[in-house]
């Protein structure tokens, strides 16, 4: 089975109505983690990484930051009866698209939703274009990531506009698509209750068609959180999408989950657990196993929630 075009999965997952997580990785721990989870579940994979990722990994030089992961998923999906995938997320800089491209990425991901509309979707066709020649799959982005306060204006502000995402994706040629619907980045989502357009939603998958993609989908696992919290962290407030909700945006057609926050707190959970009950530790293999098993149990969580356990 193993490195895929992220198309293949998605599809898949689009046609059937189940969720599959994109998980963002940095480094090697993470990824093992996943994988693990992900091959335990029988679940297809898709691994991400961020532009400050690809930085991180090379030392500044993108290109190499590319092939080191490229290189990295390649050789442990080779051994893996899933299929697995490997994304750019939220590109913004044109050099390190093509640094992805060139180096084998099984898709990008192009976010001009900082610009109106038209800048938005001429950009935005332009990578597609280069994009599908290079047999790599394209995600878009259409609104901005903020949640939803009880203001009717402000929503309409910051949340897809059905009519432009029709356009949008019928021009555009992309393979998925990424609807703002309400949810954030990171650990403090929702002030009060968690709030999804799930009417939006449910318009913008009738009317394109696309697999859908949520970013900002961490649940902030709260077990996890107070682990951490018992052994020094500060998350205080922090709350995500619960996965009952998550479980509603699969049902409408939501089907590329993203998923970064869950997976670093349960990692630092682990690891300030390990840290505070063994002063003497300095071996890393020792010190990041119980933070890689807090992971990888996150991840199948996630898995049993969206549905893709089996779908290989
Ligand atoms: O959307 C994300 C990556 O693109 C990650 O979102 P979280 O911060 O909710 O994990
Ligand atoms: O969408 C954001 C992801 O969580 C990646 O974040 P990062 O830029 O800190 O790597
Ligand atoms: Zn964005
Ligand atoms: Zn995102």
């Amino acid at each position: 089975m193993s490195y895929v075009n992220t198309r293949e999965i998605l599809d898949k997952a689009s046609k059937e109505y189940y969720g599959v997580a994109a998980f963002n990785i940095n480094n090697l721990e993470f990824l093992q983690a996943i994988l693990a989870g992900a091959a335990e579940k029988k679940s297809p994979a898709i691994i991400e990484t961020s532009e400050g990722a690809i930085k991180y990994a090379g030392m500044g030089d993108y290109f190499k930051g590319a092939r080191i992961f490229v290189n990295m998923v390649k050789e442990f999906a080779n051994d893996l009866d899933i299929p697995v995938a490997l994304h750019l997320d939220h590109g913004k800089d044109f050099n390190i698209i093509m640094a992805c491209i060139k180096a084998g990425y099984s898709s990008v991901m192009i976010d001009a939703s900082h610009y109106d509309f038209e800048d938005n979707l001429r950009i935005t066709k332009d990578v597609a274009r280069i994009a599908h020649a290079a047999g790599v799959s394209v995600e878009a982005e259409l609104g901005q990531l903020a949640g939803i306060e009880d203001n009717v204006e402000a929503a309409e502000n910051v949340l897809v506009n059905v009519d432009q995402a029709e356009k949008f994706c019928a021009e555009s040629e992309i393979d998925f698509f990424a609807p703002a619907i309400g949810t954030s980045h990171g650990a403090f989502k929702f002030k009060g209750e968690a709030k999804l357009d799930y009417d939006r939603l449910k318009k913008v998958k009738e009317i394109t068609g696309k697999p859908l993609v949520l970013h900002g989908a961490s649940s902030v696992v709260q077990e996890y959180v107070k682990i951490a919290e018992e052994h020094g962290a500060d998350f205080g407030g922090s709350k995500g999408v619960p996965s009952d909700v998550l479980k509603e945006t699969v049902k409408f057609g939501i089907n590329k989950v993203n998923t970064d926050t869950d997976l670093r707190i349960a990692y630092i959970a682990g690891l300030r657990e390990y840290l505070d009950n063994d002063s003497k530790q300095f071996d890393p293999r020792k010190y990041y196993k119980v933070a890689m098993d807090y992971t990888k149990q996150v991840v199948m969580d996630r898995i049993d929630i969206l549905g893709s356990a089996g779908k290989i």
